[in-house]
């Protein structure tokens, strides 16, 4: 049950009323609902229940610190990408020891700096990677704990650009190559192992790539354990996708007991990396419109956001849904594709959606608290828009808009 509803003819987060935030804060403006982040990784806590294990929520989809806190709160586990990232979690909160290290470049720094707040878990993308963490924690007079991230060759049936599961994906270790590389990591100094993960694409809405892919891991785990190699947790990844349109992925909670039921019967922890199921229908993105431009092939509803605050449309053809705040418009239903004051072509939020729309009214831009701000730039020389988070009847900036003057003062011109 979505917390962004219409009531008395506007649309509501929680019970704010989304027109009232717009006036407050301004648009374009990212709005969070603290209940919906928290019924989300709830709907995993509980599903995971007391098998052992930890939901580590993927800090890329969404990593503003009152998200992250939100969750940290609720006792989530963090999956990071970055030092920068993991800054964040810890900025926010958030326990070192509950974050696992994904991404394909971990530099040597960053290591250094995970293995000084002492994290959960390395999940090693490559065989050079392996020897490059060896060498740090070796360095540093530690033990660093590993999982590496095994390439399982599974299709996730999802857009090419976000599957990640693929031999031809740069994500992982080829499952092949995995036992002489376990075998390594076993004969490194500065390394214990202690897992095994993978995560194979994102909105994911059939579990089955999934299964296949824990199938795949479950017989490498045995192959392991009869080498005499132990994995004391198994990490599936995040992956799991959400209704923007007419999809209907598994519920959180018939995936997370079809993962456990597989398990069962084996000692292993189970880890879970989900991001955009916690956060993208969490959070709307809304924007006014400046102009309707009605042209005789095609009307343009032209709005004060653009893809450099949300770029999903652009770059994937995402869809997402475009709502009115207020359903009351007296104006005629139009077909309009809703674009954006950037010089793309590319540069819409939707197209050819029947809206009843006048200038000025407001739009809320559904499905958008993952992977929204997170990949917003300054194209444009356009400042990045405020956050803001609903918790009941009060919202709160939880980051200001960017000014665009700010935006060059780190410069320097020519001596
Ligand atoms: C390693 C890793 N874990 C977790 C996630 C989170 O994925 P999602 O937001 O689809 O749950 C991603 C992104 O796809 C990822 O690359
Ligand atoms: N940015 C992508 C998801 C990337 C997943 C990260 N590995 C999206 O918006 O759908």
């Amino acid at each position: 049950m979505s917390v962004f509803t219409y009531r008395d003819g506007t649309l509501h987060a929680e019970h704010l009323d989304l027109s009232q935030a717009a006036e407050q804060f301004g648009t374009p403006l990212y709005v969070y609902s603290r209940k919906a982040l928290e019924q989300h990784f709830l709907q995993y806590q509980q599903a995971l229940g007391d098998c052992p294990g930890m939901i580590c929520y993927a800090v890329k989809a969404n990593s503003n610190l009152a998200v992250l806190n939100v969750l940290a709160r609720q006792g989530a586990g963090f999956d990071i990408v970055s030092q920068g990232e993991l800054e964040r979690v810890i900025a926010a909160g958030g326990d070192p020891q509950r974050i696992v290290f994904s991404g394909v470049g971990k530099q040597a720094a960053e290591m250094r700096r995970a293995l000084e707040l002492g994290v959960h878990c390395f999940n090693v993308e490559s065989e050079a990677e392996l020897e490059r963490l060896s060498q740090v924690a070796t360095e540093m007079d530690c033990s660093a704990p590993v999982s590496l991230r095994i390439n399982p060759d599974v299709d996730a049936q999802t857009h090419p650009y976000i599957s990640t599961g693929l031999k031809d994906n740069k994500f992982g270790i080829a499952i092949d190559d995995a036992v002489r590389i376990y075998q390594k990591a076993a004969a490194l100094p500065g390394l214990t192992i202690k897992g095994v993960d993978c995560h194979i694409g994102s909105q994911l809405t059939d579990i089955a790539p999934f299964l296949d892919a824990l199938d795949r891991l479950l017989l490498l785990i045995d192959e392991l354990s009869a080498q005499g190699i132990t994995i004391e947790h198994l990490d599936i990844g995040g992956g799991l996708g959400v209704t923007y349109q007419d999809e209907q992925p598994t519920s959180i909670g018939d995936f997370v007991s079809a993962v456990k039921q597989r398990l069962a019967g084996r000692s292993l922890a189970l880890m879970f990396e989900p991001g955009r199921s916690i956060s993208a229908n969490a959070g709307v993105f809304l924007t006014r419109v400046e102009y309707l431009k009605l042209n005789q092939h095609k009307n343009f509803a032209i709005i004060d956001g653009a893809m450099n605050d949300l770029i999903r449309p652009s770059l994937y053809s995402a869809w997402q849904d475009i709502k009115p705040v207020a359903e009351h418009s007296d104006a005629p239903a139009r077909c309009y594709d809703v674009v954006g004051p950037v010089c793309e072509t590319g540069d819409f939020l939707g197209k050819d959606r029947t809206l009843a729309i006048a200038d000025g009214d407001l739009l809320a831009v559904m499905s958008a608290g993952a992977y929204g701000f997170v990949m917003a730039s300054n194209y444009n020389t356009r400042g990045r828009p405020a956050e803001v988070m609903v918790d009941g009847d009060q919202a709160h900036l939880v980051r200001q808009r960017e000014g665009i003057v700010e935006q060059f003062a780190n410069e320097q011109q020519l001596p």
